[in-house]
């Protein structure tokens, strides 16, 4: 239950938490501008700033005191205020929650955000915990409490994942789940958007944001509007048509009446930019072309990856005529998992193609959250907000310059990103063997469709498919309209991790028995396609099984590489066996002789989460032998490795299994070696 929390209650800014600030002072220093070099003195600057910035609600520094709340970071700020993690006060090692402190005192949108989540109970809804009103001197603001949600904005998941058909229906049908149970309340959200919507790293969906929202009999937001809250772009074509003539002719039209049809659009807009990368363009009037017959480009026309099935669903939600809309979000979402259930193996690929690596040279360097520099007494908040927004503003155009194609290597680092939060769920006994199952897809779903993707069509096209030369070139308009940049970039996908040549060197088999096993010179085009592609099917269809490799030393520059990260020999870490093949940690993998990529997820070192190892294995003499050559860190950069699968002897056979195609666990471990046994 939420608890209302009253002015008595909140309480105000005590000694202990101007007390806690000041311990907070040298944090301070690298948050807030100094105006000197010298760090005693920056110190003595950012204390004399010190009371200014406590009286701000939009910069409370970590260890205020909200009521029962201690504030340990600021989360960001929206239109109407700003966002902390919180623990109860004296509980240190507490249970994060979100706080939302209000700007201005009195704003009625957190009266309205709280009604609305106390009617409003779902598992893809954000939970009030509390909420309350914080006196600071002679103001007062409200706030809400509510639980934590660790994850990412759903535009923000989307670029860094590249989640396949299934996955964004998957969300799909949790959104349209957590706005049916509000409909069903008698209340609306009204600006629905994707930065409202927060995913997990199990994919979870938490719809946030509900202050605009609407419930039968709830006070007006503002004494004067009429319009409804939220953003244009995601109007529906009736409420933009009635913005339009409200602003000609002011005073002349009645209140709109916001609906669930406009609701509906809103998703469907969300949706539409989500698998496009691009909004649709507004409507001004009912389409009279069959060919367009909903005015708009379909989904499917601008991203081929995306299923019939989904796009479908997006377009009716998008249809001019309210009453072409679905009928409610929940039928959508009941027919939708019905298509799930159908589907195909076009649900399992990347809704984007894998953007080709660029040399490491040319990585964009991310900025530093900080925000440096002189600054006038007086306007430390207001500088350090428009810095703030200015570096926002920057990153959302660096997102934007990202349209189309998404980089495996940021898709793996944000994968990685994910891991401790999921590990630590399980840590706490909360976890389920569907965390584990979600976090296998989400780790090697989008891998092992773009990476077999890619290599299809890599063969494909080098064949002269026609299939490939028409993906092609539906690909190439789609990369054209992305900015110059990304139209001169090929349009093949991410390149194979190809393997160093001390790497091809530690992988080919030495004895003639061997050699007469895998016939590694061979230029035939089946080979051709084997060595250009990743995806395990293509690999096992060309491989054969193989006996136990001869002892040999390890990759040029590896020993020298692996005394630079910390990794000792005898050190392991644990991996997941192969990153194409999806499943739970707990079931069984069959592998195969021939290359594969592993995933590190357990630091080593400096080995971190995330990494990806290139190596091989053999599956002869009824024990799994494997070694890694290469290591891929998650921020890009690349070192040659001396690592065998499992240890010095491998790893006997589980039963069930037969040469080429052994049965084996889903996570393993690495051993680091300082010559191949
Ligand atoms: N319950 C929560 N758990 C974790 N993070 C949250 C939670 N609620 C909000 N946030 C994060 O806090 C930040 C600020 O959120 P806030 O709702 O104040 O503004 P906004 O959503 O960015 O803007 P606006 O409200 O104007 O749409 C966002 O990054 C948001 O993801």
């Amino acid at each position: 239950m939420a608890h209302a929390e009253g002015p008595g209650a909140a309480g105000s800014l005590r000694a202990g938490s101007l007390e806690s600030g000041r311990q907070s002072l040298r944090a301070m220093e690298r948050t807030v501008p100094v105006s000197s070099e010298s760090p005693e003195l920056g110190l003595r600057h950012a204390e004399a700033v010190l009371g200014r910035v406590l009286l701000s609600a939009e910069w409370l520094l970590p260890g205020t005191q909200v009521g029962r709340w201690e504030v340990m970071a600021r989360l960001g700020a929206g239109g109407y205020g700003t966002t902390y993690s919180v623990r109860r006060v004296g509980r240190s090692r507490g249970r994060l929650y979100a706080l939302k402190l209000s700007r201005r005192p009195g704003e009625r949108w957190f009266a309205r955000e709280a009604e609305l989540l106390t009617r409003v109970r779902h598992r893809s809804v954000v939970r009030l915990i509390s909420h309350g009103v914080w006196r600071l001197g002679p103001v007062e603001h409200p706030y809400l409490v509510m639980e934590y949600v660790e994850g990412e904005s759903l535009y923000v998941w989307a670029l860094a994942r590249n989640p396949t058909a299934r996955q964004m229906t998957n969300v799909l049908v949790q959104v349209l789940e957590a706005l049916a149970a509000a409909h069903r309340h008698g209340a609306l959200h009204r600006d629905f958007k994707g930065d409202n919507v927060l995913i997990t790293p199990d994919g979870r969906v938490k719809v946030l944001d509900w202050g605009a929202g609407w419930y039968a009999g709830a006070p007006p937001l503002t004494a004067t509007a009429r319009l409804p809250p939220g953003s244009p772009r995601y109007y529906s074509p009736q409420l933009f048509m009635w913005r339009v003539l409200s602003e000609r002719r002011p005073g002349a039209a009645s209140p709109y009446t916001y609906c669930v049809a406009d609701e509906l659009y809103a998703v469907g807009v969300t949706f539409y930019r989500l698998l496009t990368d691009q909004y649709p363009a507004a409507q001004w009037g009912a389409p009279r072309e069959v060919s367009a017959p909903h005015g708009l480009r379909a989904v499917r026309d601008l991203n081929p990856h995306v299923t019939e099935g989904l796009s479908d669903a997006v377009m009716r939600m998008l249809a001019f005529e309210p009453e072409r809309r679905p009928e409610s979000m929940a039928l959508l979402a009941g027919e939708l998992r019905q298509r799930l259930a159908d589907g195909g193996p076009g649900w399992d690929a990347p809704l984007f193609d894998w953007r080709e690596r660029t040399a490491s040279g040319s990585r964009t360097t991310v900025e530093a959250d900080e925000v440096r520099g002189p600054v006038m007494p007086g306007q430390e908040i207001a500088l350090r907000d428009a810095r703030a927004r200015h570096l926002e503003d920057s990153l959302r155009l660096r997102g934007a310059r990202e349209l189309r194609r998404r980089d495996p290597a940021k898709v793996a680092a944000a994968e990685a990103r994910s891991i401790p939060a999921l590990q630590g769920r399980v840590r706490r006994g909360r976890s389920h063997p569907l965390v584990w199952g979600a976090l296998a897809v989400m780790l090697v779903g989008p891998l092992v469709a773009g990476l077999t993707v890619w290599s299809l069509r890599r063969t494909l096209a080098r064949e002269g498919s026609p299939l490939a030369v028409s993906q092609e070139r539906v690909v190439q308009q789609m990369a054209s309209r992305s900015g110059p940049e990304e139209a001169r970039r090929s349009s093949t996908g991410t390149s194979p991790p190809v393997p160093f040549p001390q790497e091809k060197e530690a992988m080919t088999p030495h004895s003639p028995q061997q050699a007469a096993v895998i016939p590694m010179p061979a230029r035939s085009s089946t080979l051709k396609r084997c060595s250009a592609a990743v995806g395990a099917a293509v690999l096992t269809a060309c491989t054969g099984a193989q006996v136990r490799p001869d002892a040999s030393r390890c990759p040029a520059g590896s020993l020298d590489a692996m005394r630079k990260l910390s990794l000792n020999k005898g050190g392991s870490g644990s991996v997941y066996t192969d990153i194409t093949r999806p499943g739970r940690g707990s079931e069984e993998l069959i592998v195969h002789d021939g290359p594969i990529v592993s995933l590190v997820i357990e630091q080593y070192g400096d080995l971190p989460v995330g990494t990806r190892l290139y190596g091989r294995l053999w599956t002869g003499e009824g024990r799994v032998t494997g070694r890694y050559t290469k290591a891929e860190l998650p921020d890009g950069r690349i070192y040659p490795v001396c690592f065998v699968y499992g240890n010095f002897d491998g790893l006997e056979w589980n039963e069930g299994s037969k040469p080429g195609a052994v049965r084996m666990p889903r996570t393993f471990a690495y051993t680091v070696v300082n010559s191949f046994p």
